[in-house]
């Protein structure tokens, strides 16, 4: 499907329910399957929760985990120490060029039995399930969190818990902090300081029902909206200011883009205020690398030049996000320049119009990139690429005035 947009409203309001966070939920749903007496609210209807859900369902034979690189990394770790299983997890052309060779190697170095089937560092992985006994591993921690997450995760439910020694500069922090809170939450207890990781071993937890947050990610592209409008106020539930979410210090960097976010007890209101606000804007995206294309296209749209730093883990995502950002941006006459870790959009000063936009089997060029719309009429290709972290994202976008076809 592909959709052309644009929009003419001046003034944009609306307010919307928005899915439950695919992290959280991913977290809890391996959690749930270690620990059944954990029940979960509000849980993410993105494609990535679904087949999560699904995987752990069936906990047998083949198993295709589509786009989703939480699914595939949380579930290797999650079948390797579940006794018996022999499972084939695999997943989409992109995903079996997405490395998992750090994660394999320590569970491996812990006494899993997986082998690769096609690519030696890639999925498909033929798993077979054991009892992990080691009481400590090690691992690099400067590619990508999920690994380190998908060994806390399984930590709690092994004999001795799990000491993970992290090794380098650690990407991605937050996402390691949200999945101790969560183990919190459910009653297990673990540590993290200097680069040491202790979770503690746990039979059972107590009766448990921990609600997920919305997902701040799928905020973001509300957020660039609000910043591109000349006036907008935009409801959002369910969100709080303490959230386990990195993503939500997007309250914080799109101030710098005149939105003011007021908290209320489940919500954030969104408005526009009227500058100025300086012409460049630098950010160091390592501890919250899904934002930059939203930031990126805030950026474009509104002329101003960006230098964004700490991308490093992006040309491992769902595509090269780095490459995907230059290749649309500059048709609209923009000039980027990226390295292996670092964007620099320099002032466009007017957009070229019709452009259509490639989405490279990528939500997030699809929703980063729609926003544009309310500068000049664009066309997203493959719009319902989407439906991989917010399914529900076209019905709630044209709840904002935009037109679509
Ligand atoms: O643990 C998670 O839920 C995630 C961690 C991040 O990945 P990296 O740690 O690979 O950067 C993030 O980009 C991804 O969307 C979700
Ligand atoms: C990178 C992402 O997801 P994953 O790595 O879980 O596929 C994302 O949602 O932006």
């Amino acid at each position: 499907m592909n959709l052309s947009l644009e929009n003419s409203e001046k003034n944009l309001e609306a307010n919307l329910q928005i899915t439950g966070s695919k992290s959280e939920s991913n977290r809890l749903l391996i959690l749930q399957a270690l620990y059944p007496n954990i029940s979960i609210s509000n849980l993410s209807n993105s494609d990535d929760s679904v087949v999560m859900k699904a995987a752990l369902e069936k906990g047998n034979g083949l198993i295709d985990i589509h786009h989703a690189g939480t699914a595939m990394r949380f579930l290797t770790a999650y079948f390797s120490c579940k006794e018996g299983c022999e499972v084939t997890l695999t997943g989409s052309a992109r995903m079996k060029e997405r490395p998992i060779k750090l994660l394999v190697d320590a569970l491996k170095s812990m006494g899993a039995d997986i082998s690769y089937l096609e690519n030696e560092g890639c999925p498909p992985l033929q798993i077979k399930g054991k009892k992990l006994e080691a009481p400590s591993v090690k691992l690099a921690a400067n590619v990508s969190s999920q690994y380190i997450s998908a060994l806390m995760l399984i930590g709690p439910s092994l004999p001795q818990g799990l000491e993970i020694i992290l090794e380098g500069q650690v990407t991605s922090t937050p996402y390691i902090l949200m999945t101790l809170e969560i183990l919190k939450q459910a009653g297990l207890n673990g540590s993290f300081k200097n680069n040491r990781i202790y979770i503690e071993p746990k039979v059972d937890v107590e009766n448990v029902s921990i609600p997920v947050e919305s997902d701040w990610s799928s905020a973001s592209y509300f957020y660039s909206i609000c910043a591109i409008a000349e006036s907008a106020n935009i409801k959002l539930s369910n969100y709080k200011k303490e959230s386990k979410q990195g993503d939500s210090c997007l309250a914080e960097i799109y101030r710098q883009f005149g939105v003011k976010t007021i908290f209320s007890e489940n919500s954030i209101e969104l408005i526009k205020e009227k500058g100025p606000y300086s012409r460049c804007l630098r950010e160091d995206l390592r501890n919250s690398p899904d934002i930059a294309q939203t930031i990126a296209v805030t950026c474009l749209a509104l002329g101003r030049e960006c230098i964004l730093t700490g991308l490093h883990t992006l040309k491992i995502k769902e595509t090269d996000r780095l490459l995907a950002l230059k290749n649309e941006m500059e048709k609209f006459g923009a000039q980027v320049k990226i390295t292996d870790d670092s964007l620099h959009l320099l002032p466009c000063k007017s957009l070229k119009e019709g452009v259509e936009i490639e989405t490279y089997n990528d939500h997030r060029m699809a929703m980063a990139f729609a926003p544009l719309a309310l500068k000049t009429k664009i066309t997203i290709k493959d719009a319902n690429v989407v439906s991989k972290s917010y399914p529900d994202f076209w019905e709630d976008f044209k709840k904002l005035g935009f037109k679509g076809q």
